[in-house]
């Protein structure tokens, strides 16, 4: 099947052009292809004629963000909207990635697709936007809310980690976040369950959550990069837990980022592994290409 896949560099993106064998995948890059500029969005459904559309590009800079409101509306806000829309007049599905970041937190139990969104910044909000956009474009669509997501590919917290582990023998991590980890890995193949499950039965519109399985705090998540990373000699930190107040950023972050990916499991038959096990895959990825970060 063609399948236009948004961005090229980014970490699902890069992920699937690993796995998509049997598929015709057709990537399209910024600046030829502006997720802020609709003619180039149209230009490029126009041109490659797809059977179906992921939508993995996004401004993901949550920081930056809070400066940049406007622009990051019109690349995760609006420009998912002219997407579908330009899909749907020839018939094809989107699969379209989102965040956790459209919750508040607040709730004590991992979030269910139903449930409130609330976000605490602008990146949660135009990601929030976009869904909606999507939602209400007539494509068929499944929107996959993804959190905390790491791969050997781009930029990504494990990076992070390893990196700053290079020059500094300690760190501080903020401990009352939780969340679970995705690797790109395992929504590359999340994405391909969906595809296949729609070639089989027929594409239907949902939405769902998909991360690792388990649950994690960020300081968990760094102490646990580390383990990893000393297996293969790699530099380590002593990982001291932190709330948030003692990491200011521009922009909030949700205290319960934990997903419920129940739904996916059900409706497609695939969850991920372990996220303890994915993390393992991907720091040995990390190590056998050379330079960890
Ligand atoms: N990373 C994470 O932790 C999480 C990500 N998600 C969502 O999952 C999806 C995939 O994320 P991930 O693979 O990590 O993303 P990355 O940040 O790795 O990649 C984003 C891609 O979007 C492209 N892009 C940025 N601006 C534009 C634009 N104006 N027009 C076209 N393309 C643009 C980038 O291109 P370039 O490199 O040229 O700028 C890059 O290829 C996104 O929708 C994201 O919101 C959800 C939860 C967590
Ligand atoms: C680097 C660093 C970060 N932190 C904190 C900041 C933050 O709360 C947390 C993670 O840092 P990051 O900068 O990776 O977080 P962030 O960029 O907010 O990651 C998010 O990206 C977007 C795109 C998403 O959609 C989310 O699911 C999530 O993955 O760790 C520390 O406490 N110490 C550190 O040394
Ligand atoms: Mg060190």
């Amino acid at each position: 099947m063609r399948i236009l896949v948004t961005g090229h560099d980014g970490q699902v993106a890069q992920a699937l052009a690993e796995q998509a064998q049997g598929h015709e995948l057709v990537f399209t890059a910024y600046p030829e292809f502006d997720l802020s500029k609709p003619e180039t969005i149209e230009a490029a459904v126009a041109r490659i004629q797809p059977e179906l559309i992921v939508s993995a590009a996004a401004y993901t800079a949550v920081d930056k963000a809070e400066s940049e409101p406007e622009l990051a509306m019109a690349i995760n806000g609006d420009g998912p909207g002219v997407l579908a829309r330009a899909g749907a007049e020839i018939g094809a599905p989107i699969i379209h990635l989102s965040t956790d970041y459209v919750f508040d937190g607040s709730l004590d139990r991992p979030w269910r697709e139903e449930d409130p969104t609330g976000p605490l910044g602008v990146y949660g909000a135009t990601k929030l936007a976009g869904e909606q956009a999507v939602q209400a474009s007539g494509a068929t669509h499944a929107v996959l809310r993804l959190a905390w997501v790491y791969s050997p590919f781009g930029n990504n917290f494990v990076k992070t980690m390893l990196r700053l582990a290079e020059t500094r023998d300690a760190l501080n991590v903020v401990e009352d976040q939780r969340g679970c980890p995705g690797s790109a890995l395992d929504i590359a193949t999340a994405i391909l369950t969906v595809v296949e499950h729609w070639q089989r039965e027929g594409a239907t519109s949902g939405l769902y959550h998909f991360t690792g399985s388990g649950e994690t705090t960020w300081a968990d998540f760094a102490r646990a990069i580390f383990a990893e990373s000393a297996k293969h000699g790699g530099p380590t930190a002593e990982v001291t837990g932190i709330p948030t107040s003692g990491y200011p950023t521009p922009a909030k972050r949700p205290a319960n980022s934990r997903l419920d990916c129940t739904r996916f499991a059900e409706t497609f038959g695939y969850r991920a592994p372990a996220w303890q096990e994915s993390l393992a895959v991907v720091v040995d990825r990390l190590f056998a290409a050379g330079r960890p970060a």
